[in-house]
């Protein structure tokens, strides 16, 4: 058996998207494999075969392919595919063959959809006809995305296309982006997302419905809050989307909605479920490439989705009428996307030993249909991590996991990470993690919690971050440390924390109100909430709604109480800083300043900086990059490792 190592990701393989053909007999999905001498992600669509168990790869896979959708009468495979540069529109017949290009788009293709006649309705930014100069002129706030860089001057409008070739013809018109196409069972109308109004401080889109025939657009649903993935009940008198209705904000539940297509009735069928729709799980082993929309059963009285739940992530069905049922069995998953068909479930999913492999379930009986990580996880010395649970000082139950090193000895003492999610509305789970693997394997028990502001807990729990950054969230954490490091096989002496964005924020808090830690490593981090207001790409309103409501010119006083730079003066404990000059989140400024402070008050500390990568570089950077970020955390930790105090 061997260690898992950072040079392991390399190695590891990730499946999703899986898609039924129309008669239910074939599955194509994404393999999503890293090629290390290039450098670089390859993913591949395959198609599994159900009768005969036959798993072949059906696209070449030497770019990046993926969003396979089959055409209705099931001849033709659409997918999105970087093999000429940019994301663009391919098809193929399902039969094999060379796949053919559709789309052209400077910047690519965002979303699609089939229509019933064979054409396809596609997502894209027109392409910008200013582009002469490479001065940019900005004149709006959402001028710049992480991972996108900067959008140009031309919105997203929807598109038709034919698979012969011919288009596109554009449908759309105006200054607004319109995404997420679905076309209705007749073909007649495309309902679709916009924004059409001109504030763009909050950004609260709704549900358009475009007539072919006539050309005219109809509000379907005036959004309140966020609004997306619409998807067409099969009878077509009903729009199912995911949505919540309060503005532009991540802190709270997104729930399944469905409106009336005839009297324009919208409700949320999920809300009894009190748990965000969609996968809240973050982990650092995972290539997303689907986009998970809700599924409806043929009759159109059900819909299926996922929905996130104390670290686990279930397929979920819910009918008009509101009864909710869980659809995948068992309390240990994390299912990334899906797919449907009469009666049968197929699944991606990622268990706390694994990254994804696909599933098939039918009358209650599950089959693993993809064995690609089986061979290489047989040789490795896989740690499982055990469910905890501690109570905060106001009783406040948190969640949490131990991973212990493999061949965990309790009559030995361990050095302990504390790892802290982002989001702060995301959250931990089981789930497969590299670096935290990587971490106990290099001989550290490993603690990640769920504290207050997490999703997947109500709510109510979810809410307990807002307007609190650095507050009860850092209790809950230090109370679960507390705990743990009163265990006996727990070296107390040998703490150590990290953390990415709002995770790397609390780092930077920690290391400034507590001495506990021997060393820590704070990634794409934040340490000034007043500048990040106005240099992240969502500052503007994201750190408003963080500290409810307290913007820059009436609560100048409190933003900055709760910006670890004001406790800087305060820090002993030697920090490294990780932080990608791409990322447009949490700006490189922020990195910058709390290196600055650190050196300038002579605190250990180190500063990495990460050309050519943005936000995620530990989830889709560079692979070369992302092993290097890795050998850094923990040569920093066996650095500073050691009895001393
Ligand atoms: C909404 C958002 O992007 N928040 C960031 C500050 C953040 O914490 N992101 C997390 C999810 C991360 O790990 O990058």
């Amino acid at each position: 058996m061997r260690p898992i190592t950072t040079q392991t990701l390399f190695s590891l393989q990730f499946s999703g998207d899986p898609q039924f053909s129309p008669d239910g007999q074939s599955i194509v999905y994404v393999k999503t494999t890293i090629n290390q001498e290039e450098n670089k992600y390859q993913s591949q669509i395959c198609k599994y075969d159900r009768k005969t168990g036959r798993d072949i790869p059906f696209t070449q896979g030497l770019a990046q392919d993926k969003l396979p959708k089959f055409s209705q009468d099931g001849s033709y495979l659409a997918f999105v595919s970087t093999r000429s540069g940019t994301p663009q529109l391919f098809v193929m017949l399902t039969d094999g063959g060379e796949p053919k290009q559709l789309t052209f788009f400077k910047k690519g293709v965002k979303s699609y959809s089939w229509m019933p006649n064979n054409q396809l309705v596609v997502a894209a930014r027109k392409d910008d006809a200013n582009e002469k100069s490479d001065v940019r002129v900005v004149n709006t706030l959402r001028y710049r995305g992480n991972g996108y860089g900067f959008y140009g001057d031309e919105p997203i409008h929807l598109w038709l296309v034919q698979v012969d070739g011919s288009g596109p013809q554009q449908i759309t018109d105006g200054n607004f982006d319109e995404t997420d196409p679905t076309v209705s069972p007749d073909g007649k109308k495309i309902a679709f997302v916009s924004w059409r109004e001109e504030n763009q401080v909050e950004v609260t889109p709704s549900l358009y419905t475009v007539d072919l025939d006539t050309g005219l657009i109809d509000l379907t649903y005036q959004g309140k809050g966020s609004v997306s993935h619409p998807v067409y009940s099969p009878n077509g008198k009903w729009i199912a989307f995911f949505g919540h209705e309060h503005g532009e904000d991540s802190g709270y539940n997104t729930e399944l909605w469905v409106v009336s297509t005839g009297s324009g009735e919208a409700r949320s069928l999920s809300r009894s479920l009190d748990r965000p729709v969609g996968n809240q799980v973050g982990t650092d082993a995972r290539y997303e490439t689907a986009e998970v929309s809700p599924i409806w059963d043929m009759d159109s009285q059900k819909i299926y989705f996922t929905a996130t739940h104390e670290g686990d992530v279930y397929v979920y069905s819910v009918t008009l009428d509101e009864k909710i049922q869980k659809e995948t069995p068992g309390d240990t998953q994390v299912v990334t996307s899906f797919s449907y068909h009469s009666g049968v479930i197929a699944y991606a999913k990622e268990t706390p030993a694994s990254p994804a492999e696909l599933y098939l379930q039918q009358n209650k009986e599950i089959q693993q249909i993809t064995y690609h990580n089986t061979p290489l996880f047989k040789s490795l010395t896989v740690s499982v991590p055990e469910r905890t649970k501690f109570q905060a000082r106001d009783g406040l139950e948190i969640n949490g996991w131990l991973l212990k090193p493999p061949g965990f000895s309790s009559d030995q003492r361990y050095p302990l990470v504390l790892e802290i999610h982002g989001g702060p509305h995301s959250s931990y789970g089981n789930t497969f993690l590299h670096e935290f693997q990587v971490l106990a394997n290099s001989g550290y028990i490993v603690l990640y919690t769920n504290p207050r502001g997490s999703h997947g807990y109500g709510e109510a729990f979810v809410r307990g971050s807002i307007g609190d950054w650095g507050g009860k969230d850092y209790e809950d954490l230090i109370d679960a440390v507390d705990a743990v490091a009163r265990l006996p096989y727990v070296d107390r002496n040998n703490l150590f924390v990290t953390g990415g964005s709002y995770g790397g924020y609390m780092t930077n808090w920690m290391v400034a109100h507590t001495h506990i830690f021997k060393a820590a490593v704070t990634q794409r981090s934040i340490c000034n909430l007043h500048s990040m207001i106005g240099t992240s790409d969502i500052g503007f309103w994201f750190n408003v709604k963080e500290l409810d409501g307290a913007d820059i010119w009436e609560d100048e006083e409190f933003i900055l109480s709760r910006s670890p730079i004001r406790y800087a003066n305060r820090v002993q404990t030697p920090v490294k800083i990780i932080h990608s000059e791409e990322d447009f989140r949490c700006p490189m400024e922020q990195a910058e300043q709390w290196f600055t402070a650190l050196k300038r008050l002579g605190v250990e500390t180190e500063l990495v900086r990460f050309p050519n990568e943005n936000h995620d570089l530990s989830r889709n950077g560079q692979p070369e990059h992302r092993v290097e970020r890795l050998d850094h955390i923990v040569g920093w930790f066996n650095q500073y490792l050691g009895n001393k105090e």
